[in-house]
């Protein structure tokens, strides 16, 4: 499977502020290019704690990329994912709405009710490890399910666990010029952080979008 990471930070590299609520970091321009990449993936992740803050709806913007998709006998939108270990993803979150496939993906640890209830509300439920979601095994059951090519929009603890176990291929970061600052505000990659083996990356573009700067590596 591909894993292609988009984010957007400030230039301290924040994705948000201290409230974790969702700032407007990208520009139309950088939004229209995230629109494309979700267009050309089979599936969008995040984690259940940008489900809590953003409630995001992960489907595509643009009438035109989805004819493009349903041209090419794909579903109108890509399938959505959550890393959600305890089941907390509310039942009246945007993503489970019947738009497109919402895969939850959650740990032996995840309470059966909460489990059901994500059931009845339209979820696919897919369990992988014990305590958390083992994102290896998870995305492994994705694959058997057709999930190629997988766009993850974070936030920074699933980014940091993705770098951690080796899955990220991709990453397109988007800069944008502004400071958010805060020592608790959301970062790229948060988790423990690594102190060694630091992930490196290879840069392969740099662009001006909008006011900001586009960066792509491969990992
Ligand atoms: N600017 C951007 O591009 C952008 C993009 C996305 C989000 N954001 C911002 O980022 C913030 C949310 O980020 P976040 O870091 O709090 O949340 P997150 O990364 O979206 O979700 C983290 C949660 O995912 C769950 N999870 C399940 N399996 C995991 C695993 N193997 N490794 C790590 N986490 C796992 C954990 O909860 P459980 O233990 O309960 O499973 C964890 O607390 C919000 O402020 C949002 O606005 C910004
Ligand atoms: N590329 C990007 N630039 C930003 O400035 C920003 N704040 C996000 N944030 C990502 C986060 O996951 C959002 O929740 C979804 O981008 C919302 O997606 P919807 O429009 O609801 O489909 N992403």
């Amino acid at each position: 499977m591909h894993v292609h990471v988009n984010a957007a930070t400030s230039v301290d590299g924040k994705l948000s502020s201290r409230r974790r609520e969702q700032v407007k970091i990208s520009g139309d321009e950088d939004f229209a290019r995230v629109d494309e990449v979700r267009a050309a993936s089979d599936a969008v992740l995040v984690g259940v704690g940008t489900v809590l803050a953003d409630d995001p709806h992960l489907t595509l913007d643009d009438a035109e990329l989805v004819s493009k998709r349903e041209s090419r006998g794909k579903s109108s939108h890509p399938a959505r994912v959550v890393a959600d270990s305890r089941a907390r993803t509310p039942t009246d979150a945007r993503i489970l709405d019947d738009e497109a496939t919402t895969y939850v993906l959650v740990s032996e640890a995840a309470p059966a009710d909460r489990r059901g209830a994500l059931e009845t509300a339209g979820a696919e439920v897919v369990v992988a490890g014990d305590e958390r979601v083992s994102l290896p095994a998870a995305f492994e059951s994705l694959e058997s399910h057709g999930v190629e090519r997988l766009m993850v929009e974070g936030g920074g603890e699933i980014i940091f666990s993705l770098f951690d176990a080796g899955l990220v291929d991709e990453l397109t970061l988007y800069v944008g010029s502004m400071v958010i600052g805060g020592r608790d505000a959301p970062t790229l990659a948060d988790g423990d952080g690594f102190v060694s083996a630091f992930p490196r990356l290879s840069l392969q573009a740099v662009e001006r979008v909008d006011d900001g700067v586009l960066l792509t590596y491969e990992c």
